[in-house]
């Protein structure tokens, strides 16, 4: 695979890290997840439902052993991925001063939410936090409503994992030229912002010259929009080029010379009220055999369940099962010659592999069972679990 023989520590943190660290193994890098032993978890990795194919090193950062061990291990590996608050690594001496200066070569990704410098470096916050600071979050929501998260995707996920596992290929590659390492200040208010650069770039075309929820993407338009049907489902709607949405209209048995022109926008209130009409009276299974095949840009609203099991996405295998028998997505995007390869096995209890890793860092058995006496680690004895 692509990131084969890359070898990552992903120290456990919430949702955007575990992602990164998902997509960089997914990929084929060896990806440690470093745990809090279950003993002192506060979040323990239990929350980590993004561990595919990681191994799990239960060691205790607070203990100066448990620190040295971290350091030991940097020194063998290719990255590192933090999720904590700034100065946290610091206040454990694990800072990418300490780290670099023993391996030159480490890429150090720091991913947070604000980022390491400014005024709210230190402070707490979660993905709505984020979207709410970078802007965006003020474009998101219908006519006359609060603004609204789109669950926690864009600035955990979008702005945070993966642009975060983008820094971290960049400068992979460009250490195959350098031989150097450096830090990664991935801050998600920055990430989802760049990833939002459409909406900057796109104000002078005048797309978002209206208030929330009255502009032509943001739910404003009525050939942009969700309709539900007769069974209580939804049709999504997208025709926006002329040539797509006569076929819409077409679909919706009606004729376009005797409605206002599309992009007149005083006219949208009204032309959303005939076509939520007409959509409420058919079910999503009558509307998805008028517009298959057609280009008018009208698809089902599929529950996630449905969606590994439409035709498209299961011709394509774009969902896939794992040895427990979960569903979920596969990696994107699908490359032609190394493909990712998934893990199928279940995720990692804390600390199942912490034996086997320390001794592939080049631990010994003794210096392991020093560690595991003096609580620095924990050995997961599967037969506690079992
Ligand atoms: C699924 C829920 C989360 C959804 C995503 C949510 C919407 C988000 O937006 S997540 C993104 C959060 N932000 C960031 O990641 C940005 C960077 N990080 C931070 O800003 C902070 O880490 C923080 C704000 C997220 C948390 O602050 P906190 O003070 O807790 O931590 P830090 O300041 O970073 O310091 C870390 C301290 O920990 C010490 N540490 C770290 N590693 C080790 C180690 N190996 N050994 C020893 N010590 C270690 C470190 O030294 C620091 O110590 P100091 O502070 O003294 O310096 C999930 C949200 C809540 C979850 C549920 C909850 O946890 C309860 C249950 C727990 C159970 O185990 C599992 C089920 C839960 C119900 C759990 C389920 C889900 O996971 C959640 C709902």
């Amino acid at each position: 695979m692509a990131l084969s023989g890359v070898r990552v520590l992903e120290l456990a943190g919430l949702a955007p890290a575990p992602l990164c660290g998902m997509i960089l193994a997914d990929f084929g890098a060896k990806v440690v997840r470093v745990d809090r032993p279950s003993r002192a978890a506060a979040v323990s990795a239990d929350g980590d439902v993004q561990a595919r194919g990681k191994r799990s090193l239960a060691l205790d950062l607070k203990r100066p052993q448990g620190a040295a061990v971290l350091r030991r291990l940097c020194r063998g590996a290719d990255v590192l991925i933090e999720p904590f608050r700034h100065g946290v690594m610091e206040r454990l001496g694990l800072g990418p001063e300490v780290l670099l200066q023993e391996n030159p070569r480490l890429i150090y990704a720091r991913l947070t939410g604000f980022g390491q410098t400014g005024k709210y470096a230190k402070s707490a916050g979660h993905d709505i936090n984020y979207l709410a600071l970078s802007g965006v979050l003020s474009k998101l929501g219908r006519k006359n409503e609060n603004p609204y998260a789109p669950v926690n995707l864009l600035a955990d996920f979008g702005g945070g994992g993966v642009m975060c596992a983008l820094g971290i290929v960049i400068t992979l590659f460009e250490r195959a030229r350098s031989g150097r390492g450096q830090v990664i200040d991935a801050s998600m208010v920055e990430g989802v912002a760049y990833l939002s650069s459409f909406l900057w770039k796109s104000q002078k075309v005048g797309l978002w010259n209206e208030p929330r929820g009255k502009n032509l993407l943001d739910s404003g338009a009525p050939f942009y929009e969700v309709y539900r049907t007769s069974d209580g489902k939804f049709m999504a709607v997208g025709a926006i080029e002329p040539k797509f949405y006569n076929q819409l209209i077409k679909g919706l048995g009606l004729n376009v010379d005797e409605l206002p022109a599309q992009m007149s926008s005083f006219g949208w209130p009204e032309m959303k009220k005939k076509f939520a009409s007409i959509f409420a009276q058919k079910t999503q299974a009558e509307w998805c055999s008028i517009f298959e095949s057609t280009d008018a840009c009208v698809t089902p609203v599929l529950a996630l369940e449905d969606a590994a099991s439409h035709q498209h996405n299961k011709e394509r295998g774009s969902f896939i099962k794992n040895n427990q028998g979960e569903i979920s997505p596969r990696p994107a995007p699908v490359l032609s010659r190394t493909p990712a390869v998934p893990s199928c096995k279940r995720d990692p209890f804390i600390g199942e592999h912490t034996e086997e890793i320390l001794l592939e860092y080049g631990f010994t058995k003794q210096e392991i069972a020093k560690l595991c006496s003096d609580k620095a680690i924990e050995l997961k004895n599967l037969k506690a679990n079992l």
